[in-house]
């Protein structure tokens, strides 16, 4: 660690691991629910258990995206950051009030539109929340040294405000209603998100093979172009059924099946640095995060994603379990594991350990990665099977569902082995380790 400042990132990296916990646990209850439907169904339903569970789950990529900011571009820029008091009055607001928010969700006090279900004061203060934030890290970028790193990241988070502004454009017309919506869902992941991802995976090579900072901005650069011109037009995949112009059928298939390619290219990039970078770096655990955020994220989403884009297909898999099946391995893939794998590399930093839980680490990673995509598998099956019966034999919804239990029992199997995996994440990255460090 060069410069002090860094040292705020550590408490965003120990807030995300937190709610990590939490949100898998929630995302445990809402399966075991799926497999006993009216267990605590007075006490806490269904919708509630589920966006807890999602919401849980942008807050700590959130809160993880700015502690990797808060951690790499003070290192980028040269410079310390602008304020650290900021970042921390920054931090705990941003976690109270996300605490403040499921207490009015536990309560039953809710928006109702998926991940922006949060109260007007609730949207309000996650605004005030990241224009700090934006204004503590544009600042240091600004007095200190530009990289392309540094850029992108600020860039993409840049976006992330933006894109939220319209979680408050709230039309009557379904039709805009639903078009908007997607500005903030769709825009983030298969958008901003992916220029964060590519660049905190650029600040990761940069650090892990010794490849030349030149050569990893020619691959970022490239990265960047091919998501946003795929990305965006790629939103019409969304816009197949909620009442929009025919013509989205043909773009939403095109553009968004093109959105593969900024996937795959990342896997490409992320293994030809490490081939051609020297340099052997100790940290292996940061290192594997690296490389398997590429190629998961590139299953998640480019494989599963397009599995079910293409408006012909997407006419019968339309809100199934596939849609499920691929909400959860790309999530995972992309951004659950990028932001591990930047804590895996800064924590032993900030933490002064030489010595740390690298072992186990990598037990997380394989027993977490091979949980959700076995998860994954179930539910593609199960999505599957409820495509045939429901849209294609027409059978109705609930007579289908009660033909899915097998599948449901070993989504909650998998769902707890997941829970394990993350609570071994979590532990090896915040507790003193045994092992020596070369
Ligand atoms: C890091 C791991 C996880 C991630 C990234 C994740 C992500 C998500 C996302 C994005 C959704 C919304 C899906 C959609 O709209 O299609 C969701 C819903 C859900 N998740 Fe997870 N989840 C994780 C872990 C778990 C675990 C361990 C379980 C336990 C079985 C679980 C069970 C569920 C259930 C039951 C739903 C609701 C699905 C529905 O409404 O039909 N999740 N999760
Ligand atoms: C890391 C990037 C991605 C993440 C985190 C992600 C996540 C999700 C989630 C959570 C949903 C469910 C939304 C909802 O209905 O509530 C969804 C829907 C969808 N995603 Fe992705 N996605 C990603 C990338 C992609 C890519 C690259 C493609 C195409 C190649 C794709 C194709 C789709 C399609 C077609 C749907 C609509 C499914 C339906 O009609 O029910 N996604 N995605
Ligand atoms: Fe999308």
């Amino acid at each position: 660690m060069k410069y002090q400042s860094q040292k705020v990132a550590l408490y965003y990296f120990t807030g995300a691991l937190v709610l990590f916990v939490a949100q898998v646990l929630f995302g445990l209850l809402a399966g075991a629910v799926y497999v006993a439907p009216n267990m605590l169904a007075d006490v806490l339903p269904f919708n509630v258990i589920r966006m807890v569970h999602t919401n849980a789950l942008i807050v700590w990529l959130l809160m993880g995206f700015m502690g990797a900011a808060y951690y790499l571009v003070p290192e980028e820029a040269e410079t310390e950051l602008h304020s650290t008091k900021l970042a921390i009055i920054q931090f705990w607001a941003f976690f109270l009030g996300a605490a403040a928010i499921v207490v009015s969700y536990l309560l039953g006090n809710h928006g109702g539109r998926e991940f922006l279900e949060q109260p007007l004061w609730g949207k309000i203060a996650i605004v005030i929340v990241a224009l700090i934030f934006l204004f503590n890290l544009t600042m240091t970028v600004l007095k200190g040294r530009k990289t392309a790193v540094s850029l992108v990241l600020l860039v993409g988070l840049w976006g992330v405000a933006v894109f939220f502004l319209f979680a408050f454009y709230n039309p009557v017309n379904l039709v805009l209603d639903k078009m908007f919506w997607w500005w903030v869902v769709h825009l983030w992941v298969e958008g901003v998100w992916e220029l964060i991802m590519a660049s905190i995976l650029a600040f990761l090579m940069i650090k892990l093979t010794g490849v030349d900072r030149e050569v990893v901005e020619k691959w970022l650069y490239l990265i960047v172009s091919l998501t946003l011109f795929t990305g965006i037009l790629g939103t019409g995949h969304h816009y197949y059924w909620i009442g929009t112009p025919g013509y989205w059928q043909w773009i939403g298939s095109i553009f968004s099946t093109l959105e593969v390619v900024p996937f795959f290219a990342m896997v490409v990039f992320t293994f030809y640095m490490v081939y051609k970078g020297g340099r052997d770096h100790p940290n292996k655990a940061a290192l594997l995060w690296a490389l398997g955020c590429a190629v998961m994220a590139f299953f998640g989403a480019g494989v599963w994603g397009f599995l079910h884009t293409l408006s012909g297909v997407n006419y019968y898999t339309h809100g199934t379990q596939i849609t499920a099946a691929h909400g959860h391995l790309a999530f995972y893939g992309a951004y659950v594991m990028v932001n591990i794998a930047i804590m895996t590399y800064a924590l032993p930093n900030l933490l002064g350990r030489s010595p740390y839980n690298q072992m186990l680490n990598m037990w997380g990673f394989w027993i977490t990665t091979s949980a959700v995509s076995f998860m994954t598998f179930v539910l593609t099956f199960a999505g599957t099977v409820q495509t045939h019966l429901q849209r294609v034999l027409g059978e109705g919804f609930m007579d289908v569902q009660d033909q899915l239990g097998l599948f449901y029992m070993m989504r909650l199997g998998s769902g707890a082995v997941v829970v394990l995996g993350a609570i071994i994440i979590v532990v090896s990255l915040l507790l003193p380790g045994k092992e020596k460090q070369a």
